[in-house]
């Protein structure tokens, strides 16, 4: 029996790679960049599954370019890389890794909430390069997390975690939005959903969580910056596309908010010439939200029991399109 042939789009943990190695006949790209997409497209043309990365765009092109691909296997919770409509109109299912990696991007979104918050990046930058001069009573000033107020802008499972460690730890009182109220964070949080423009009126600290879709696209713009108070801090592990960073820079070099923490930015790498990085009150760190030895191999097994169940034509463990098995 000819065994299923396998495209791994970078090199995942072994825990991963050992399981469909183990059944398939694997190809993994050997590079630390992502394949180009021509390169991508020439080496999926014969395979019969695809382990493919947020860095790697799977489009109706790729798609038409493998005629064999049963399965599409993405390592990782977000999956807007992925072209999911045209991946159903070829009943062609896609994995994701959810829960995996919902703490660790959690306590991701906490650190860079309390970094921004006590002006971290900014103060040990200055102890390093010798401005460090003497205690002061009015130096590096940052801002009280206990009792505030938390905006979480999408109470998904990412939400809901960080939402968790701040109301527990600092006793944060919780707003949030989403498509609709969610039961367990109103009961267990004493969370309250509202409209953003309230969420951002109201917050001290706005934390985005929401994936990226049509309707999260640019949804922070310079007029949502300004509705935010002045002494507020933003922080997204999302995805960089939701936010306008022309209009967070500004929004950061005139006091309009106090400070941002990024671990996802539009695009990625960021380049180093970038006016945010010019900005001692933004800190940006590079998409490491789930940069974990732990999470990363629990992001492999899920990914490899996705890519083994599609090749086996059997439904997948964590499918975001299950009605591609109906096509
Ligand atoms: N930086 C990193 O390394 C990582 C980044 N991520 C990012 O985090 C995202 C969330 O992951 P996860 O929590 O597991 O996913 P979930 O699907 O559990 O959460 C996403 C939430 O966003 C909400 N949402 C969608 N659209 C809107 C909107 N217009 N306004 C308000 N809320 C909205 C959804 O609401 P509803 O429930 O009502 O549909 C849902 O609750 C991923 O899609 C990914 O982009 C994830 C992991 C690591
Ligand atoms: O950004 C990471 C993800 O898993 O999504």
């Amino acid at each position: 029996m000819t065994r299923p042939k396998v495209f791994v789009a970078r090199r995942i943990p072994d825990e991963g790679l050992n399981a469909i190695a183990a059944a398939c006949d694997i190809d993994v790209w050997p590079g630390q960049l992502p394949p180009p997409p021509d390169e991508l497209r020439a080496r999926v043309a014969d395979c019969d599954g695809l382990v493919s990365l947020l860095t790697d765009r799977v489009d109706a092109a790729l798609l038409a370019a493998a005629p064999r691909l049963k399965v599409v296997s993405n390592f990782a919770v977000g999956f807007n890389n992925v072209d999911v409509p045209a991946c159903t109109a070829r009943g062609v299912p896609v994995g994701n890794t959810p829960g995996a990696l919902t703490d660790a991007t959690a306590d991701i979104a906490v650190t860079l909430l309390l970094a921004a918050a006590r002006r971290i990046s900014e103060s040990a930058g200055d102890a390093r390069a010798g401005r460090w001069l003497t205690w002061e009573p009015l130096g590096w000033l940052g801002q009280d997390l206990a009792g505030r107020t938390l905006g979480i802008v999408g109470m998904g499972r990412i939400g809901f975690a960080t939402a968790k460690r701040l109301h527990g730890g600092w006793g944060m009182k919780v707003l949030y939005t989403a498509r609709g109220p969610k039961a367990d964070a109103d009961r267990e949080l004493g969370a309250t959903h509202v409209d953003l423009d309230e969420l951002l009126a109201r917050s001290d600290y706005v934390s985005v969580h929401a994936d990226l879709n049509p309707t999260t696209k640019g949804l922070f713009g310079a007029a949502q910056f300004a509705k935010m108070k002045r002494t507020a801090v933003f922080v997204n592990t999302s995805r960089g596309p939701l936010v306008d960073q022309a209009a967070l820079a500004q929004a950061l070099r005139s006091g309009t908010v106090f400070a941002a923490g990024l671990d996802v930015t539009d695009p990625e790498p960021l380049p180093p010439d970038h006016e945010l990085y010019g900005l001692p009150n933004c800190l940006i760190v590079p998409h490491i939200a789930s940069a974990t030895i732990d999470t990363r191999n629990a992001m492999a097994r899920l990914c490899a029991n996705n890519l083994l169940a599609g090749v086996r034509g059997e439904p997948l463990p964590n499918c975001v399109n299950p009605e591609a098995r109906k096509q």
